[in-house]
């Protein structure tokens, strides 16, 4: 058995641990104590103290919240992310090659997180980013993850989702649509699921990334959806949330896409809803988070993943609720209602009216963000501990949105400040939630594409 030096824990990771026990945890190893000279762990036992220390850790900042130290604590420090986000725009250039097959998401991470905080980018540098993306665009379609690189449907829907949020005429008309479609038709695999590219993984992910850029730029069709529906419910599993792959572990990442695809083609109503619902609700913790999945710690960027499911837009298909029509809000898998308008049920799924609330506990969600992802000088990161970074940035930004608007009707409206923890001035932008798009400039780029 692989084993470790106890003694290597560094001293104020387990100083840390010992100041008192985690409040639920079985500690069925104590920490190593010094007097106990260089005692060996096995991995499996230092995990479980990495566990208790870090649960410990986000305990320790929930409960050091006096109420007079609240509105300072809860502050979201607006002009320290745009700092760090701007920064990191920067870092784009051809000399960074650090993420170098990840460039078209470093642009959405980075440009949706202005977004959403309300920041306008300056027109220069908006060109220069729709100038790069075109170069990572393939001749026959699709976005590779840098210049040259082969097209990749992930860093497809990280440049679209990218150059929607930018939204100027010059962003939304670079985007060559018919080799676009054509590249998604490549991917979609006989089974009706779709590959991440050219002899790549099929999985939930490409199901979803192939299905929200179609139906953003209009050009959903038949063919692309043909037995889709099907293999996303091979994928929900016996505990409700949906798996990457038929046969994995349900987790809140392929739960977001799987759900999210088949609203936007109109097939949410054929999963076991109610038991996705349960699943979904069940993976908010007592550390006010969400986890990804069954007994693994919360991290911030399951903000979105999670709570995008959970929030009152998509409970109204998940509890049953109805529209305005009457009619179950995306009941119906008819292809004929498919060739009626396939690319609109993104549209109509924000137009539908909501009655319900969220199915999580929205402040509290609020207040992990804030007080447990918050890096003060700028970002957001997974968990106390960690280092902040652009991804969980943007996932616990969008999340702080979701949670923001969730109990409103209308998601053009601003919400109560009952609604918003902290000062209503943290209220963030409001977001599509099946695209993660600013709602703005959704509509700006649903008008754009739907005249063509
Ligand atoms: C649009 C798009 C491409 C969406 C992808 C959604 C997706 C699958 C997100 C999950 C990413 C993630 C944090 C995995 C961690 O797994 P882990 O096993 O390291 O973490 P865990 O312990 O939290 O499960
Ligand atoms: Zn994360």
């Amino acid at each position: 058995m692989n084993e470790v030096a106890g003694g290597s824990l560094p001293r104020s990771d387990s100083s840390v641990a010992m100041e008192s026990s985690p409040p639920s945890s079985s500690t069925s190893s104590p920490p190593p104590s010094p007097s106990d000279g260089p005692r060996r762990l096995t991995v499996t036992q230092l995990e479980q103290l990495k566990v208790e220390e870090e649960v410990f850790e986000i305990y320790r900042i929930l409960r050091g919240i006096a109420p007079h130290t609240q509105s300072f604590m809860l502050e979201l420090w607006r002009d320290t992310h745009i700092e760090f986000l701007t920064r990191g725009l920067g870092l784009l250039g051809p000399s960074y090659h650090v993420l170098d097959a990840n460039r078209p998401w470093l642009c959405y991470w980075i440009i949706h997180s202005i977004a959403l905080l309300g920041e306008p980018l300056h027109s220069e540098l908006e060109d220069s980013v729709v100038e790069f993306l075109s170069h990572c665009e393939d001749k026959y379609g699709g976005y590779g993850g840098g210049p040259g690189q082969m097209p990749h449907l992930a860093t497809t829907y990280a440049a679209v989702n990218t150059l929607v949020t930018l939204g100027s005429d010059m962003a939304l008309s670079s985007i060559n649509r018919a080799n676009l479609l054509k590249f998604l038709l490549r991917m979609k695999d006989s089974s009706g699921a779709f590959r991440m590219h050219d002899g790549g993984e099929i999985d939930v992910r490409a199901c979803y990334t192939a299905i929200s850029v179609a139906s953003i730029l209009n050009v959903l069709d038949v063919e692309l959806v043909k037995d889709l529906g099907n293999y996303i419910l091979s994928c929900q599993t016996y505990e409700g949330g949906i798996a990457g792959e038929p046969g994995s572990e349900a987790h809140g990442g392929y739960t977001f896409c799987g759900l999210a695809a088949m609203i936007l083609i109109n097939e949410a109503d054929r999963l076991d809803l109610p038991s996705l619902v349960d699943w979904v609700a069940s993976r908010q913790g007592v550390e006010c988070g969400f986890q990804g999945r069954v007994n693994k710690l919360v991290d911030g960027c399951y903000s979105f993943w999670q709570a995008s499911v959970a929030c009152n837009k998509s409970c109204n298909f998940t509890t049953g609720e109805t529209g305005l029509d009457g009619n179950l809000c995306g009941a119906g898998t008819s292809h004929a209602k498919i060739e009626g308008g396939l690319s609109d049920f993104g549209f109509s799924f924000m137009e539908k009216q909501t009655e319900c609330g969220p199915l999580f506990q929205s402040i509290a969600l609020q207040q992990y963000i804030l007080l447990c992802s918050q890096v003060l000088e700028g970002g957001f990161k997974d968990k106390p501990g960690k280092q902040r970074d652009f991804y969980h940035s943007c996932y616990c930004l969008s999340g702080l949105s979701v949670s923001q608007y969730s109990c409103s009707k209308d998601a053009s409206v601003p919400p109560p400040t009952r609604a918003v923890l902290g000062p209503y001035a943290n209220l963030l932008e409001s977001v599509h939630p099946l695209y993660n798009v600013v709602l703005n400039k959704y509509y700006k780029s649903h008008e754009f594409f739907s005249c063509l």
